[in-house]
């Protein structure tokens, strides 16, 4: 039987054509995905769910799908998915990581012009016959500082059309690589020289946990008195009451948006101001890219409905049906090693080299190092992927390198994780016990034998009498409940680790009253 698939979102009709020619049953219905009732009802027909951001694929809806195998998300945020919800069910998501990001950088360009030259009110005015022409004083672009925070593939865009507008550009990304600013003519910034430097603020970034409100009001108090502000990446980007405050006051002279915190947005703090600009969720809307995203995400939902290949795939890499069992174990091994290691890396990431140690050296080691390349990336990429992973490791200039050897004494497998940042290098070895469970065996040269749980504190320390259970005793008061501990060290009163699971998430200031504890060096909370 031929497979089924449910376009819900305001997806090119250029997709139903390829679906149909590849074999797959389309239904078209542009604006069943705003309707959560209806959707949940008819769902469970579907093998495939084809999608923008309207359509909200929440765990209701993943748990009514009960024959969806792939959800494709026309675009790029994948944010509106349950990613965890659909990845326990077993379902593929998919999006399109490049089809519309000439077109959102298109946007944030034409906000900063319509911004410098107030646009929108001035074209109002004229056209309600007021003709004022001594109201509207506009604002060169020309010379001026445009400070683009997020320099992926639609930051980078914007970069360049910056660069050809005579703008000087100034980046901050923490993980752009010294060489690919270079290379794009780009100054390279950390945040408070970019607010302090900036003219023109345009957001690039992904919305995690540390973008969140990344321009706050105590970052808009350190920007230039006059900038201008642009947001078309995610809404929660800006603190948008205390930007309205910025607005009000005069520092901040105008705002253009594009996202908001709550979408749709029909109304908003923001919204009235005379500075501010409001557009709805434009970006990618234009006939180019939206045609790109519907032909691509029809092409790669349909080449795994009808095909088994998967391409794009957010919660699963690309390999055949065959190995698939053999490799599951080691690829959940590399990308939790990853993890580990992203999540520990504050700095610019120069190369990142896995070693493969006796029989998993024979698998699939490509899958099992873009597994690993897209763990240590996640925590600072919006949406990255297991397939896409290493071309973007190589775009950001972060060199991957992989070994083969014999099995070690020990281990009949082993992967090596080596993190070279631009302060220093971090290793992290693990292997899958016959449980067939990832655990960590080695972490900076230190053994330790500790199983990833969702939530854990990683801690680096000196080895003294007292500090365990002072250790103990912070996170009991703190009523963090410990599921395991392990331990491990270089030599009696020397360089040591401490690896503890969890039950729950551990507050930011239980971390700071470990990191007070005198024997402590480093101390981080990080969740799987
Ligand atoms: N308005 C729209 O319609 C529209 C269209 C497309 C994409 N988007 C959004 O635009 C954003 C960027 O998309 P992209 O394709 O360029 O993503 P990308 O992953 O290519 O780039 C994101 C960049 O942000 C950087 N970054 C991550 N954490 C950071 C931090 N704490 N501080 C500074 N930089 C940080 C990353 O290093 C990366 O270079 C995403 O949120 C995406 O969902 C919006
Ligand atoms: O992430 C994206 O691709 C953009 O936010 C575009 O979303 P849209 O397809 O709903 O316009």
């Amino acid at each position: 039987m031929a497979p089924k698939v449910l376009i819900s979102d305001k997806i090119s009709p250029a997709a139903v054509q390829i679906f149909k020619d590849r074999g797959v049953d389309v239904t078209y219905e542009p604006d069943l995905g705003k309707d959560k009732e209806k959707l949940a009802a008819v769902i469970g027909q579907y093998d495939g769910l084809a999608i923008r951001s309207a359509t909200k694929a929440t765990d209701k809806i993943i748990a009514a799908a009960t024959n969806l195998k792939v959800i494709g998300r026309a675009g790029i945020g994948v944010d509106n998915v349950d990613i965890p919800a659909a990845t326990a069910k077993g379902i593929i998501v998919m999006n399109t990581p490049f089809g519309n990001s000439i077109t959102t950088a298109e946007h944030a360009i034409a906000m900063m012009f319509a911004l410098a030259r107030e646009l929108p009110a001035a074209d109002a005015s004229t056209q309600a016959g007021k003709w004022e022409k001594n109201r509207f004083m506009g604002v060169e672009i020309t010379a001026k500082t445009l400070g683009v925070i997020g320099c992926g593939n639609i930051g980078s865009i914007v970069a360049e059309r910056g660069i050809g507008l005579k703008m000087k550009v100034i980046a901050f990304d923490p993980f752009l690589s010294p060489e690919r600013a270079r290379e794009m003519g780009v100054e390279k910034v950390e945040l408070d020289e970019l607010l302090a430097r900036a003219d023109f603020i345009t957001l690039h970034t992904p919305l995690t946990d540390k973008t969140k409100n990344i321009l706050s009001a105590e970052s808009l108090a350190k920007t230039k008195k006059g900038v201008r502000i642009i947001n078309c990446a995610r809404g929660g980007l800006v603190d948008e009451v205390a930007l309205r405050a910025a607005l009000d006051s005069g520092h901040v002279a105008g705002a253009a948006f594009d996202v908001f915190v709550t979408e749709p947005a029909t109304e908003n703090v923001l919204f009235g101001h005379p500075n501010v600009i409001a557009t709805p969720h434009l970006g990618a809307s234009t006939n180019e890219a939206q045609e790109n995203v519907a032909l691509q995400v029809a092409e790669q939902m349909a080449d795994y409905l009808v095909r088994g290949a998967i391409t794009n795939a957010i919660n699963f890499p690309s390999i055949s049906a065959e190995e698939a069992p053999r490799l599951k174990p080691f690829v959940e091994l590399a990308e939790k090693l990853g993890s580990f290691a992203g999540q520990l890396t504050e700095t610019g990431l120069k190369g990142i080299r896995i070693e493969y140690e006796g029989a998993v050296a024979d698998m699939n080691t490509r899958a099992l190092t873009s597994a690993a390349v897209a763990g240590v990336l996640r925590p600072m990429l919006s949406d990255v992927n297991m397939v896409s992973a290493p071309a973007v490791a190589r775009e950001r200039g972060i060199a991957i390198e992989e070994v083969r050897r014999e099995a070690s004494a020990n281990y009949e497998s082993a992967i090596k994780l080596v993190i070279q940042t631009e302060k220093q290098s971090r290793s992290v070895t693990g292997t899958v016990f016959a449980d067939g469970k990832p655990r960590i065996i080695e972490i900076k040269g230190i053994s330790i034998d500790a199983e990833f749980g969702a939530s854990m504190l990683y801690v680096t320390n000196t080895d003294q009498p007292g500090y365990i259970g002072a250790l103990g005793s912070t996170l009991g008061q703190a009523g963090v409940n410990i599921a395991t501990f392990n331990l491990g060290r270089t030599s009696p009163g020397g360089d040591a680790i401490a690896i503890v699971q969890v039950d729950g998430p551990i507050a930011n200031d239980v971390v700071e009253k470990v990191k007070a504890l005198p024997q402590v060096k480093q101390a981080k909370a990080l969740t799987f």
